[in-house]
Parts: structure tokens; sequence; C-alpha cells
């Protein structure tokens, strides 16, 4: 080892999180109440920003002994995570709906809203007037605020267009975030959020399939635009079952994972749905029913869950507890759109642990390994193991559940956020518990 250089050596932390430490793409039932934890460890990160060693600290430094480091961290009384992955955001849109929020307290429902011309609509009709440049640096802003809170992977999704151009115009934003920040994105393609005033679901479907599918297809196979996943609403009043059927298959088709909002306001069988064409992920689920739980688990087709919208909306939560004993893969996401202004997985976490009924290592799992099986990633993301991307969260406390215990605590808790190995978020502010 003693020729050896690389990027940075996390040492001493008192707790280092692996989450899993033999490969697991997921963890389900009991996997996900014992987490892997190395007491009084150290991390080792390469060049390349992948994790070359994780482990005891004293091991650590004897096989290390003599390697040279850019940068070396003492994490003595503090600990390691991995960093936070977000399954399903809504981060790219124009227009301030603040007074929605004033109208949901008065009693106003989620549908309600939408059908008076707010909520996505309202936000469709800012999001297709604005410049691509005030949406980039909207989205920057707010991505770097979940950076910021220990998320260092994030799905992203348009959805706000509705129309071709927009839709478009939302995506190549996602690519240049992708590009110019160091936080790793999953790019979804949502252009089924809601039916566009002036078009029959039936109509908005085959615009979908036979017009922006295809152009989508040719800029992802020109190297123009990246997207990973397809995603649509299927809700009453929005897209049905047979209408999601049709976009999902379509984008199977054309290699996008299929990752989807479903049974969210009403059950509609989306559960079914997702697990018949081998979804990765469905969304929500506060509606599904037992047979659509268990046919999530046989099918390996994760739920993301997303305790901030049933918080906001003042919804039953969804089941939590009945998915996990059921063995599906539980993740869980901020959704962080203009409806539920949340950018913080650990105010996720503890939500999650409260409404839910979810202990915290449950918790920690659903926002790392699994919210990376979620989006494909967790080849590369959510555990702490050598050959992942060296992707950490320090936080200045003896025990890792302070992420999650301290509510609305985040800013004062994380120490450092980093990405490849490299420091992306310094906080000198931390204070002693
Ligand atoms: N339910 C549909 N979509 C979003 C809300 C989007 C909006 O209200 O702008 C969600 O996941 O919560
Ligand atoms: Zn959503």
């Amino acid at each position: 080892m003693s020729a050896s250089s690389f990027r940075l050596l996390v040492k001493n932390a008192t707790q280092v999180v692996l989450v899993c430490r033999n490969g697991e793409k997921y963890l389900t039932r009991n996997g996900m109440q014992t987490l892997a934890v190395v007491e009084n460890g150290s991390v080792v990160i390469g060049h390349d920003g992948l994790i070359k060693a994780v482990g005891s600290a004293d091991t650590i430094e004897s096989q290390f002994k003599g390697a040279k480091f850019d940068n070396v961290l003492d994490a003595s009384g503090m600990c390691v995570l991995p960093g936070l992955v977000d399954a399903h955001t809504h981060p790219v849109w124009a227009g301030d709906r603040v007074h929605e929020f004033a109208m949901k307290l008065a009693g106003a429902t989620y549908m309600e809203v939408h059908e008076a011309g707010g909520g996505i609509h309202f936000t469709v009709t800012h999001t297709r007037s604005a410049t691509e440049q005030h949406l980039l640096d909207g989205l920057k802003s707010r991505l770097e605020r979940m950076m910021r809170a220990g998320t260092t992977l994030v799905e992203c999704k348009s959805g706000y267009g509705l129309e071709l151009d927009t839709e478009l115009k939302m995506l190549r934003v996602i690519n240049s975030a992708r590009k110019s920040l160091p936080i790793g994105i999953s790019a979804t393609y949502c252009g089924a959020h809601a039916v566009p005033k002036g078009k029959t679901m039936e109509e908005a479907t085959q615009d979908i399939v036979a017009v922006h599918l295809p152009k989508i297809k040719k800029l992802t196979a020109s190297g123009d635009l990246q997207v990973d996943n397809i995603d649509v609403f299927c809700e009453k009043g929005v897209f049905d079952l047979n209408s999601t059927r049709c976009i999902l298959q379509a984008g199977k088709d054309m290699g996008l994972n299929i990752n989807f909002h479903g049974d969210e306001l009403h059950p509609m069988n989306s559960a079914h749905l997702g697990a018949e064409l081998g979804a990765l992920a469905i969304s929500h689920l506060e509606e599904v029913t037992d047979d659509g739980i268990a046919a999530m688990a046989t099918a390996k087709t994760s739920a993301v869950l997303l305790p901030t919208t049933a918080y906001i909306l003042r919804l039953s939560p969804p089941r939590a507890r009945d998915m996990l004993d059921a063995g599906v893969i539980v993740a869980l996401g901020s959704d962080f759109n203009p409806n539920a202004y949340c950018c913080s997985m650990p105010m996720v976490m503890h939500l999650a642990c409260v409404m839910m009924k979810m202990s915290m290592p449950e918790a920690l799992a659903a926002s790392t390994i699994n919210a990376a099986y979620a989006l494909n990633r967790s080849h590369a993301h959510g555990s702490l193991e050598i050959g992942k991307q060296g992707d950490l969260v320090i936080i200045n406390a003896p025990r890792w559940e302070h992420l999650v215990y301290q509510f609305g605590g985040h800013q004062e808790l994380i120490r450092y956020v980093i990405i490849k190995g490299e420091i992306v978020y310094e906080n000198d502010k931390v204070l002693n518990l």
C-alpha cells in the first residue's frame, strides 16, 4: 500500500453505518431491522471516487500505513452514513404556490385545488412560460439545498409541461444540472403527470406514445438527453389504468425503467399493473389493496413511500407496516414539489417513523439501499461497500440515529457531505449535543 495515493481518508468515526455488507441490492423484512454498523471505523476513497476500504479504524490504519491521501478528516465523536437517496422529486418548476397551502389549511382537498385550475395546472402555466435559465437556476438551488440535507442521489421528474416543447425543456434543464452539479441525478420523463387543458385523456395518451416518446428516444440515442425512467400519474380524473398501461409499456419498450405514481387518492389497481409490467417502483400507494401489496412483493417492485404528501394533505399515510411485513422493498422519497415543499430526507425519515410506524433502521435502509434500488442504482449507491461510489454524510453525533431523531435539525447536525470522495458541503456551525 505504501506507494499508493487516495483521495480521502475519513478516520476514527464513532460509528460507520455500512447499511449492508454483502452486496445486497435491496433489504426487506428483518434485513432492514439490523443494519451493518462498524464501531470506531474509517473509510478510504480513491481518486476514481470509489470506496477502497471501509472497516475498523485500527485495521485500516495498518493496511494503509505509508499511503498518501489528498484529504484526511478526523471523524472522532462523529458518525458516517451513506449519502441519502431521494427516490421521488418534482424539482423543476416556476411559479409560487404558497397561497394553495393556505387553501388546503382552510379545508380544500388536493383534487379540489387541481380541478379549480390550481395545483399542477398552475405550475404548468408558469413553467411553460419560464426561460430555460430561470428553470435551471431554480433547480440548482433546490438540488443544493437537498445536498446540504445529505442527499447525494436524487430522482428528478419532468411533468409540468405536458406538451412536447416544455417537457423537453425540463429534461434539458435536468441534464444541465447533472453536468454542472456533483449530486447524482436519475431523470424521469413524466409527461403524463396531468391531462393538459384542451385534450382528452385518450388524446394526451396518443400524443405521448406517438410524439413525445419517439422524440425522447431520438434525443437519448444521439446523446443529447439522458432519461432513465418513465412515470404516469395513475389516478381517478387523471390517467386511468388502460392509458397508464399503454404509456408505461411504450416507455419500457424503449428501455426506460417504470417508476410511476399509483394508488394515491383512490385504489386504482396500480400495484397489480406495476407488478405485471415489471415496474421497478410505484410511488405513493396510500390506497393500495392487500392483493396489490402481495403482487408487489412477488414482482420485487419497490414501494416509494412519501410521508410528506400524507402529512401536508392530511391523508391516511400509506400502510408501510403491512408492506414491510409482506416483504415489499420499501423506499422513501421527499416528493419535493410545489405541493409538498420539503428538501430534507432526514425530515422524511422522521415522518416515516412517526406517521408510518417505521423503525429508524428501516427508515435509513429505505432512504439508502432501497431508494437506490428503486432507481436501478443499488449496484453503485446506497451502502458503504468496497467498489461503490464514495458518497458520505458525516454527522456530529455519537450515534447515527440522531439524523432521524432531531427533526428539522439537520442544519446543525450535518458536518460534511461528500460525493465521490470530494467534500461538497462543509458546515462548521454544527452544535454539540
Ligand atoms: N400526485 C401527483 N404529483 C405530485 C404533486 C405535484 C403537484 O401538486 O405539483 C405528487 O407526487 O405529490
Ligand atoms: Zn410525485
